[in-house]
């Protein structure tokens, strides 16, 4: 059975094609949702993609929290089921205290948009199990609101329980805390990010690196051996 992965597009969402395409490059079925249904169609897994949810009007993602759809990915997210946030995804988890700590505006105050090396720190998540720890890999950046914030307490405890997902690697592109790219929750069934993996999925495009894949090859083996 194929499994199914879910991809949310909110009004102002950039990058749902490129995850869906993703997502069929690693060999699973993408399932477009819709902000307005709180159906998730009996998809096994989702991903919130990036782009400018309601315009980021307030702060990123603060509005496409309240959406319907967000309901339902919040109450099944909780129960288990693997949620990614990428980019805007990740703002969206944040605010919806699925993952904790806030997205700043970047340091320098400006749009940044570059390839970015970082490293994996932990393979333990049902998105980066395909990654070996320490893995160095190259996806593209682009945001404003890169600078990942949380209270010490709150790092100290991420780190103690590994659940820094990621770390920019040679620079940090935002002023960043620790230089997180990426968090991830308790159980590791939800991982955000601020760099873009779905735009690094096949060796035609950009750079021509596919580093980005092993976040929607890791999924689809959970999902097929669960
Ligand atoms: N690429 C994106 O998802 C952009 C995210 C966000 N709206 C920002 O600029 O920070």
């Amino acid at each position: 059975m194929t499994a199914r992965i879910g991809v949310v597009t909110f009004p102002g969402t950039l990058d749902d094609r490129d995850t869906q395409r993703a997502v069929r490059v690693a060999g699973a079925e993408a399932v477009p949702l819709w902000h307005r249904d709180k159906d998730l169609k009996q998809v096994d897994a989702v991903v919130l993609p990036g782009g400018f949810s309601y315009g980021d009007y307030l702060r990123a993602g603060a509005i496409s929290r309240f959406s319907p759809v967000m309901e339902t990915v919040i109450e099944q997210a909780k129960g288990g089921m693997p949620v990614l946030g990428i980019c805007n995804g990740f703002q969206v988890l944040t605010e919806t205290h699925l993952l904790p700590g806030a997205m700043l505006r970047n340091n320098h105050l400006h749009f940044i948009c570059r390839d970015q090396k970082l490293r994996v720190e932990t393979d333990r998540t049902a998105w980066t199990a395909d990654y070996e720890v320490g893995q160095e890999i190259s996806v593209p950046l682009k945001n404003i609101d890169g600078r990942y914030v949380a209270d010490e307490r709150t790092l100290d405890m991420l780190e103690a329980e590994g659940r820094v997902a990621f770390r920019y690697l040679d620079m940090n592109p935002n002023g960043s805390l620790r230089d997180i790219a990426g968090i991830t929750n308790e159980a590791g069934n939800v991982v955000g990010l601020m760099p873009h993996p779905e735009h690094a999925v096949e060796p035609l495009v950009g750079t021509g690196r596919t580093d980005g894949l092993g976040f929607f090859t890791s999924i689809l083996k959970k999902l097929v051996n669960a």
